[in-house]
């Protein structure tokens, strides 16, 4: 029995476009308007289902097998349309062939795995914040947020040292062609071939260092884990979700407790809270703030039936400050539990880097704990826009010693 589709009229319809600057910028209006308009929002502009509220967000999520990943989870149905680059085989893949794949880069990424680095970056987060407490004001975006992950990540995936400014572009450029064919992605157009060139070259055996988490991947395959043709595929998802997402996870850490004062004294006083303040910061901003899905079938949500090969957009930034989930949602507050955020995803494609993210705040945040009696904030922070990222390009700050 096929169920109705959506009643004439009672499908709440919207024509923003939410990769406009506009609201790149400022993006909290538009999810409001799309949460209180209903669970289902149709968007015109671009024929797609928006899902705003925490309740329809988190059960597509977790609905891997009506609402997939192997058609795109960007605005481009592969079904129809050639990818920039081959599907990557976690993001893109539906079970079964996500299933390999996700296996190795989750033993690989694992809290145990991690613990052999945590020493290491906690000493470089040590000798970074030491080195920037000279300086009386700092943007914390390339002296920090930038400057840590690209400091500690590399090496910890074997990378040679040479090209590595190509990681961030490239990065950039992939969660920008999730979002439509707008100047964001045509503007950068000219420059793709060079980082991917870089990226694909960086995920061969020989350019991997045998202990990092690159050898690794093709330890694997030598173990029958995974095929050899899959190992540079799977390097390159570390390539090109393993850094900006930090860089802007960790920006947005800084952003809120320069924000948020009171909130800086309860990790001076309690640095072990560094870890929960990361994710009630992930869950506050939101660095990656949307993501798309292809029904499989006719699917009903809220309601509304999302006729099979069309795409749902998962507002996670939405569902994260959704007042039907969150108390005082647009306060970040150390205060109270910010387990269940979609800030990382939910389910099968939960982000496999979260504890390679988690560790690497808490190794920033702690080594701050210990110096800086608070972060002020000593100018307007500047927005850098992405289709998908919710990041800062300067956070004007002062670190008072403490
Ligand atoms: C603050 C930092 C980060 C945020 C906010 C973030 C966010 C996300 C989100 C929302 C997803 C789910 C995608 C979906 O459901 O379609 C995801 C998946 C993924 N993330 Fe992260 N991520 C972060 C850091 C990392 C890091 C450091 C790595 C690699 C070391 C990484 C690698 C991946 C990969 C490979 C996937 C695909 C997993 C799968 O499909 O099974 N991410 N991430
Ligand atoms: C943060 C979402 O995770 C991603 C993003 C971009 C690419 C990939 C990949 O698997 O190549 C994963």
């Amino acid at each position: 029995m096929t169920e109705t589709l959506h009643r004439a009229g009672t499908l709440p319809v919207n024509d923003a476009d939410p990769f406009a600057p506009e609201h790149l910028e400022t993006p909290e209006p538009l999810h409001a308007a799309l949460r209180d308009a209903g669970p289902v929002v149709y968007l015109a502009r671009y024929d797609v289902y928006a899902l705003a509220r925490y309740e329809q967000v988190h059960a597509a999520l977790v609905n891997w097998q009506d609402f997939q990943s192997g058609a795109g989870v960007g605005l481009s149905n592969f079904r129809y349309e050639k990818p920039w680059r081959p599907p990557s085989l976690l993001l893109e893949a539906d079970p079964p062939r996500h299933d390999a794949p996700r296996r190795v880069l989750a033993a690989i990424l694992g809290p145990r795995a991690l613990r052999r680095l945590r020493q290491t970056w906690f000493a470089e987060a040590e000798a970074l914040v030491e080195r920037v407490l000279g300086e009386r004001e700092l943007d914390g975006v390339p002296a920090l947020a930038e400057a840590f992950p690209l400091r500690v990540f590399p090496d910890a995936v074997g990378l040679q040292r040479e090209g590595r400014q190509n990681l961030l572009p490239y990065g950039n450029f992939a969660f920008n062609a999730f979002g439509p064919a707008n100047s964001l992605v045509t503007d950068a157009a000219p420059h793709v071939p060079e980082w991917a060139a870089w990226v694909d070259a960086q995920c061969a055996r020989d350019r991997l260092g045998p202990d990092g988490f690159g050898g690794r991947i093709w330890a694997a395959a030598d173990r029958g884990e995974l095929t050899h043709e899959q190992a540079p595929l799977v390097v390159r998802s570390l390539l090109t979700a393993g850094v900006d997402t930090t860089v802007h996870g960790l920006a947005a850490v800084l952003h809120a407790f320069a924000t948020h004062p009171g909130q800086w004294q309860r990790v001076r006083d309690n640095p072990a809270a560094a870890r929960v303040a990361f994710d009630e910061a992930v869950r506050w901003a939101s660095p990656v703030q949307t993501f798309f899905r292809t029904a499989t079938t006719d699917t009903l949500v809220g309601g509304t039936t999302i006729p099979e090969g069309r795409k749902i957009l998962m507002f996670l930034a939405a569902a994260n400050r959704d007042p039907r989930r969150w108390e005082r949602p647009d306060t970040f507050d150390l205060g109270r539990d910010p387990s269940g955020h979609v800030g990382f995803g939910m389910g099968l494609h939960q982000c496999v880097g979260q504890h390679v993210a988690r560790l690497e705040a808490e190794a920033l945040l702690t080594a701050l704990a210990r110096r800086v009696r608070r972060l002020e904030l000593t100018g307007e922070p500047v927005r850098q826009h992405n289709n998908t990222l919710r990041a800062l390009r300067s956070l004007p700050l002062r670190l008072h010693p403490a």
